[in-house]
């Protein structure tokens, strides 16, 4: 009796184990349905394109050829400076209006960064870029001392050397080339000797294995953003791109960790043996990679681990190497399709060195105004990050009267923006003097953000700016630059980073002897 008695009890607790799950799954599918069924009824007060059910617009960026810029120019056309579209079932919402962006941009509660941005993750882990909250504020914090002028200093002799590098590979070449590719090597053997302090020669030896690893992390991943169906992780992972982007991810941060863990034994020994670490061997200031800036900076006011320095790490070299690349090709496609600008720039040069063939220096680079101008008009038609875009957490009221829902995605096209005709008069023009001071005067302070703008905005931002005026000074010092027909433009395609996937190609002769 006594053990029927147990047994029944056994079956009643059983029962109502399996009814109160059953009770709680039901309750969860009502509240994602009723909070789904709140946001879609919110977006849908948001004009925009019609939506098929399961997919939404996919087919809008199916026409498009999956250029997101494309499409975004598209659906901008066609409902103006605010619009909803549904990538599946994801929600965006569209801003390119400079009042909206100021309110989204400069809030310090919606900082976190969009659903997408999730498939960076196994690369650059919560670093800054892709981290929010707590995290991202202390990380912050922590990181903004490291990109001070006084660092950035010491970089200028990086700059100089490998640009000068690349100016002799431009040279030698007795045709057309794609400068893209030359530039991109030079701005990753920048970005691995400022940021890691390690030299991967990249501009000597294309084929070394970490060179090709960054090669083949960059295209595997542009190709899952141009390729709805690679989306979800288990089709990516299990496809050729996803495999290739595997292979290359284990190459890098096995670099990565190797660096930092020789780093941190390097500082051991000093430490135990007093040793000074400013100088090296033949009294020469040392030059202090942003890695040793962290790690310093580590030591007095954080207790991070190694892996948690690595990730910062494989942010810089993920923002930082791909970003100038691009920004450096479309710079100098943008001086050879105007000869007036090239000219102008070459007289700048010559103001500031004469006919001295000196290095320069962050003073020159800093009194490189008309360069400045020129970089900026560049990154205007070419921003290098064309869309970045923040998950909401909590409704926003923009302007209009309308509201951003908690559990949508907002996109800003930066691409798009700086081709608004409203905003920039002859928006195609390339005219540097729209960035004079009385110009810009005249503008809202949020039409122009290709370095994001508030509290999440680039942290590399002068860094890149040191970087690319310099680079242009040493290109325009040597070379004169034309296109290789008279109304060449490179393709474009805007993902992640604005690509131009045949290349940049331009004719490359000496200054000396073509002027
Ligand atoms: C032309 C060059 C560059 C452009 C146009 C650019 C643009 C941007 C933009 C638009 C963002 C915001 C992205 C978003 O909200 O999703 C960003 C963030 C960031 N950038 Fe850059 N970037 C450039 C170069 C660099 C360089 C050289 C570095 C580092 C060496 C760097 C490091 C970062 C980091 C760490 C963040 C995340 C900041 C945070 O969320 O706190 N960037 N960049």
């Amino acid at each position: 009796m006594c053990f029927e008695f147990e047994c029944g009890c056994v079956r009643t607790s059983t029962m109502d184990s399996l009814v109160l799950a059953l009770v709680l799954v039901v309750v969860a599918i009502a509240a994602h349905y009723l909070k789904r069924r709140k946001l879609i009824i919110a977006m849908d007060k948001i004009p925009g394109p019609p939506a098929y059910p399961i997919i939404g617009n996919v087919m809008d960026l199916y026409n498009a050829n999956f250029n997101m810029t494309a499409a975004v120019k598209k659906w901008t056309d066609a409902h103006g400076d605010l619009f909803r579209i549904w990538m599946g079932a994801h929600a965006f919402v569209v801003l390119s209006k400079p009042e909206d962006l100021e309110i989204l941009l400069s809030s310090t509660k919606h900082i976190e960064k969009a659903e997408m941005y999730g498939q960076l993750v196994p690369w650059i882990g919560t670093g800054l870029l892709t981290s929010t909250g707590k995290k991202w504020h202390t990380r912050r914090k922590l990181i903004t001392p490291t990109f001070h002028f006084r660092i950035l200093d010491q970089f200028m002799e990086v700059f100089n050397r490998n640009g000068n590098i690349m100016v002799q590979k431009m040279l030698a070449a007795k045709q057309t080339i794609n400068v893209h590719s030359l530039i991109t090597l030079c701005t990753l053997d920048i970005i691995c000797e400022t940021a890691m302090g390690t030299k991967v020669e990249a501009q000597n030896d294309s084929t070394s294995p970490y060179v090709k690893a960054v090669h083949n992390a960059v295209v595997s991943f542009h190709h899952r953003t141009m390729k709805p169906w690679l989306q979800p992780d288990a089709i990516f992972y299990a496809s050729t791109d996803g495999r290739t982007f595997n292979k290359a991810l284990q190459v890098l941060h096995k670099y990565t960790q190797e660096v930092i863990e020789s780093r941190r034994r390097e500082r051991e020994s000093r430490r135990k043996n007093s040793v000074h670490n400013a100088d090296d061997d033949l009294g020469m200031k040392k030059r202090e990679a942003l890695l040793d800036q962290l790690l310093d900076a580590n030591e007095s006011a954080a207790n991070l681990a190694d892996s948690d320095i690595q990730e910062e790490v494989d942010t810089f070299m993920f923002e930082g190497h791909d970003t100038t690349a691009a920004a450096i090709s479309f710079l100098l496609y943008c001086v050879a399709a105007n000869p007036d600008v090239q000219q102008k720039l070459a007289d700048e040069m010559h103001e500031i060195f004469g006919d001295s063939d000196r290095p320069a220096t962050s003073q020159d680079v800093q009194n490189m105004k008309y360069a400045e101008r020129v970089v900026k008009e560049t990154l205007r038609l070419y921003p290098s990050v064309p869309l970045f875009a923040r998950f909401m957490r909590e409704d926003l009221e923009i302007s209009g009267g309308y509201v951003i829902p908690a559990g949508a995605n907002v996109t800003i096209s930066c691409f798009q923006m700086g081709r608004n005709g409203n905003v920039w008069p002859d928006p195609e023009k390339f005219d540097p003097d729209r960035f004079l001071a009385e110009n810009i005067a005249t503008r809202h302070p949020y039409s122009y953000v290709p370095f994001s703008a508030g509290p999440r905005n680039c942290i590399g931002q002068k860094f890149a700016m040191m970087e690319m005026k310099s680079t242009l000074s040493k290109v325009v010092r040597h070379c004169k630059l034309s296109l290789p027909a008279p109304n060449y433009s490179p393709r474009v395609e805007g993902q992640v980073i604005l690509k131009a996937p045949e290349g940049v190609m331009l004719n490359v002769s000496p200054r000396a002897a073509a002027a």
